[in-house]
């Protein structure tokens, strides 16, 4: 098996919802797919059932064919920290950091050295497009910039899997359509595999594969791709 990320009978419940009900997905180093469904599907809680925020309930998640319900809250917040990056919807930049700053901060929370993670960070903020903004901090700088800088934070410690949470869910739509096209040409560049959830249909059909999640299930018959195992 290549899958980079794997996930087997995912099972998360919150009292007596079902938010997952037993979930199998594979995706592999260089693949994009768009997690979609309604309201209340289990579409949040995958993608932190997948990233390790959450623990699964049964089931399990396997990076690189390595369990990661056996890691303790230690271990998945090192794994969270080294080999997965992250991108939400408001993009949660720290206000009093600048951009350069934000998107250093995984790799020195990682241990590496100042010079190291902001010589990363400005690399990435560059080819963003974000060049001369370095200094700035969020509030001085627009949605879509600010996505940007996510976008960098996400991928600057070269993570193997990239997650986004309605990552344009606060952009107009073409800003929206801009930021997409920056995060998956970054996510080509280092082989990184992007899990987006995502209510906008036009920001599904960028990706490789869509997968839609009903009732805590992937929805029979809505697989694009070979998603399921
Ligand atoms: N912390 C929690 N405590 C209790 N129930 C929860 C919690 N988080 C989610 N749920 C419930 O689990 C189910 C799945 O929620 P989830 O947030 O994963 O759905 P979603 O598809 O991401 O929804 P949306 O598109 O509205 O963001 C819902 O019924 C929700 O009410």
């Amino acid at each position: 098996m290549n899958s980079v990320l794997a996930a087997r009978g995912l099972v998360k419940t919150y009292g007596d919802v079902h938010a997952l009900a037993g979930v199998d997905i594979d995706i592999s180093a260089g693949d994009v797919l768009a997690v979609v469904g309604p309201s209340g599907s289990g579409k949040t809680t995958l993608l932190h059932v997948l990233s390790g925020i959450l623990r699964a309930d049964g089931g399990d998640v396997f990076l690189d064919g390595r369990a990661i319900g056996e890691l303790n809250e230690t271990g998945r917040s090192e794994l969270r920290r080294t080999a997965f990056g992250f991108v939400f919807q408001s993009g949660m930049l720290v206000t009093e950091l600048t951009a350069e700053e934000n998107a250093a901060l995984p790799m020195l929370l990682a241990g590496g050295s100042r010079e190291e993670s902001l010589g990363a960070a400005r690399l990435w903020l560059g080819r963003l497009g974000l060049q001369g903004l370095e200094k700035r901090r969020p509030g001085e700088l627009s949605g879509g910039q600010a996505q940007r800088v996510a976008i960098a934070r996400a991928l600057a410690h070269r993570p193997r899997v990239i997650f986004a949470d309605e990552p344009t869910g606060a952009l107009d739509t073409r800003t929206g359509q801009e930021m997409m096209t920056a995060l998956l040409a970054a996510a080509e560049e280092t082989r990184a595999a992007v899990v987006i959830v995502t209510h906008d249909k036009a920001i599904a059909d960028r990706a490789l594969r869509v997968v839609e999640i009903q009732d805590g299930r992937i929805a029979a018959g809505s697989i694009s791709g070979a998603v399921s195992a």
